[in-house]
């Protein structure tokens, strides 16, 4: 499995461009992105890159890849992440790593995004993988009370579970706030969903990525295939 992610972000790696801002995703195919970007950056390639997360910025700063922030520009050309679902529309379920409102504000502010994975990721319909949801601690019960009124307007349903770390202890974002994972089997109208999430005051953001991805590169063992959102 990790071969296939290595060959997904290898191919993606040829979609860069010298002098390209790059937007750099979290989790492991991600990852072998950022390693094999840095072969490039040591090779004489200039780019630019900014990290979805802090594991990311410190896999970059290892790999010698440059780094900037969405403050100090506003634009990025391409951004390369992994995903835990993809479907036919190339909507995507994100925040299997816990990165997903960094993920989400940097695929928002590039012209393409490229999602990278083998194609164990892709699926008919979106869902059996647990929906992350980002929410603010604080009125957890009443955040969750309206995500339940949400999914049940969308024709969903399922245990919503608190991430906990390794530690037994509840995951926190590098934005500070929690993750709420939502079994929910499957999602018949991913837009929709995203749609009444989005307006729930204490979810920071969701792992729905509707219309970012433009393209995915799925590697699996009969070779790599490129999909481009229809
Ligand atoms: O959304 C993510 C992190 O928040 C990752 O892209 C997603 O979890 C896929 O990870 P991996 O490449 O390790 O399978």
């Amino acid at each position: 499995m990790d071969a296939l992610k290595r060959q997904a972000a290898a191919r993606a790696l040829e979609e860069v461009r010298d002098g390209m801002k790059l937007g750099l995703g979290t989790g492991s195919t991600a990852k072998h992105f950022v390693e094999l970007l840095g072969e490039k950056v040591r090779a004489g390639m200039k780019v630019i890159g900014v990290p979805t997360s802090e594991a990311t910025r410190a896999d970059a700063i290892r790999c010698g890849v440059p780094l900037t922030t969405l403050d100090e520009i506003d634009h990025l050309d391409l951004t390369i992440d992994g995903a835990d679902e993809i479907d036919p529309a190339l909507n995507l379920i994100k925040g299997g790593g816990g990165a997903l409102l960094r993920e989400k504000i940097v695929a928002a502010a590039s012209d393409r995004m490229i999602v990278i994975a083998d194609d164990s990721k892709w699926v008919d319909v979106l869902g059996r993988f647990p929906l992350p949801v980002e929410v603010i601690p604080f009125g957890l019960a009443a955040t969750q009370a309206a995500m339940a009124r949400a999914f049940a307007k969308a024709s969903v349903s399922g245990e919503m579970l608190i991430r906990k770390g390794k530690d037994g202890h509840v995951f926190v974002t590098d934005g500070g706030h929690w993750i709420v994972d939502a079994h929910l089997g499957r999602i018949g109208d991913p837009p929709r969903l995203a749609g009444l999430l989005s307006v729930i005051p204490g979810v920071v953001e969701h792992g729905l990525f509707i219309g970012l991805g433009s393209v995915a590169v799925l590697a699996g063992a009969q070779g790599i295939r490129v999909v481009e959102r229809p």
